[in-house]
């Protein structure tokens, strides 16, 4: 049996021989970010478990978090990769790239989230809502699976923004499929088993994770495959003379080069690798995550008709039957109290809020080794009710708009410091302006089959359906 936490005097769940406590954490209908929570409630805001024979620390101490994520980043600037991932390589997108390579991937892809971005952004965003809401109307006031419309919007909007597909259409987006496939099912979580289990054996997991997808319903390879298909397709264009499209593609190009350096490195450029790599994470990252976050919204306002009239309200005074922009965005102060409730209560990417030490250094008492791995408990550190009262199971919107004595650091659905979610800002502009379209046009109620909501996913907290009936205002 591996002693490693025993050893220590770090609390945590007992391992079993081999498996540590992988067979407690990887398993589809109970997501590991609730698992975790539990944990936190037996061993406290600090303690240890085992993934297969590595060790993860599990932190939910608001100050700890604070050094790890932001004060100490020299520490902890590498992202505590799974062992499917592995190492930094050439090949790898900015959430695996380290040190100067990830700072290199962040600083060419920043361009892509200005408010320039998103202003050039909004169009294609309005344009997927107004198709998704008219698929909704369709169904009259009968219940509809919210989750599934919501998937199609955002990835309509990632088609057409990142991979410039201006003709894909919702409902037969193939990329929907494989994408949905990806971070939920539980295909992921037998290779990240033996991954886990067996790190030395990377590469046949690699591989068996790709060729599994030719098996079983994961078309995974026929997703990277189109997008490197799209990236060369568009670099044929662009070096045949036709001009640069306002897209993250067309962005990417502009600053695509295949000088490299020693290490097979772009310079201050992206090499076409880097690009695919980047396309296939916006494309992951953006889609499920956004949808998951809606649709929770759209729960929430199901089961609280009094939150629900006073966003509506909130739209028709500040949006009324007029079209919009950034601006007016920005003034739905109660729509982003609303959506920050939400993720408080739902911090669906959690999984991703990890570190991996990179300078061995003592925290809080507690002694972290190089390349020990740490996930903050997002879930147990935004109930935490020393930090945001005894009400703080309520959903409550109204707490963001207060006076803040909060400690806004411990929300933390987006990560935090340096590595904080590059996508923040589009994600909140979605979700804001398909609500905005949905108000103005529905009144969303709650079915038989709206509650309770379960629970499921293996990095990403979704849910099996999200029922509710949206009936013309
Ligand atoms: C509500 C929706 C979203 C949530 C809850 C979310 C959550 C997260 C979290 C927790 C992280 C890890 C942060 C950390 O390590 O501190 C992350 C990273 C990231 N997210 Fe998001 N995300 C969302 C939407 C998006 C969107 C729309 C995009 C892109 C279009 C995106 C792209 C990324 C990327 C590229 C990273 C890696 C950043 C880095 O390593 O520097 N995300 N996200």
């Amino acid at each position: 049996r591996n002693r490693y936490w025993s050893d220590r005097g770090v609390p945590g769940p007992e391992p079993e021989l081999l498996f540590g406590n992988l067979r407690a954490i990887w398993a589809y209908d109970r997501p590991r970010a609730l698992v975790l929570k539990e944990w936190t409630k037996q061993f406290g805001k600090v303690y240890g478990y085992l993934s297969g024979q590595r060790p993860m620390w599990v932190i939910s101490d608001l100050s700890m978090v604070n050094e790890i994520f932001i004060k100490r980043f020299d520490n902890f600037y590498a992202h505590a990769n799974t062992e499917l991932q592995g190492e930094d390589t050439p090949n790898s997108h900015m959430a695996e790239a380290r040190g100067a390579h990830w700072k290199r991937l962040r600083t060419l892809s920043a361009d892509a989230f200005t408010n320039k971005a998103m202003r050039a952004i909004l169009p294609t965003i309005k344009t997927s809502a107004r198709e998704i809401v008219a698929h909704v109307e369709k169904q009259s006031g009968a219940e509809i699976d919210t989750q599934r419309y919501l998937r199609e919007y955002t990835m309509d909007i990632i088609c057409k923004s990142v991979l410039g597909m201006d003709n894909c259409k919702m409902f037969e987006n193939k990329m929907v499929v494989w994408s949905s496939e990806f971070f939920l099912k539980p295909l992921s979580y037998w290779v990240f088993s033996l991954a886990s289990l067996f790190p030395a054996l990377r590469p046949v997991w690699k591989i068996s994770f790709v060729a599994s997808s030719l098996f079983i319903d994961v078309p995974l390879l026929p997703l990277i495959r189109d997008i490197r298909k799209i990236v060369q397709e568009r670099k044929k264009r662009k070096d045949a003379g036709e001009p640069s499209k306002d897209d993250i593609i067309g962005m990417f190009l502009d600053a695509e080069s295949n000088e490299v350096d020693a290490e097979g490195k772009g310079k201050n450029k992206l090499s076409i690798d880097e690009i695919v790599a980047n396309c296939k994470l916006f494309l992951l990252a953006g889609y499920d995550t956004t949808s998951i976050t809606v649709s929770r919204v759209i729960h929430f306002l199901a089961n609280n008709p009094n939150i629900q009239n006073r966003l509506m309200e909130e739209v028709d005074d500040v949006i009324g039957n007029e079209d919009y922009d950034l601006e007016d965005i920005g003034n739905l102060s109660y729509m982003d109290a609303v959506i920050k409730e939400t993720l408080r209560h739902h911090p669906l990417g959690s999984g991703f809020t990890t570190r991996e030490c990179t300078e061995a250094c003592e925290i809080g008492g507690y002694r972290f080794e190089e390349g020990d791995s740490i996930i903050a408990d997002t879930w147990s550190l935004q109930m935490d009710e020393e930090i945001w009262g005894d009400d703080e199971e309520e959903f409550r919107p109204e707490r963001w708009l207060e006076d803040a004595t909060v400690d806004r650091a411990a929300f933390l659905a987006f990560g935090g410091g340096p590595r904080i979610c590059i996508g923040m800002k589009q994600a909140l502009i979605e979700s804001k302006v398909v609500l905005i379209e949905l108000m103005k046009k529905f009144t969303i109620e709650a079915t038989e089959n709206t509650n309770p909501l379960k629970m499921v996913g293996t990095f990403l907290v979704a849910f099996e359906h999200v029922n509710v009936s949206m009936k013309k205002r």
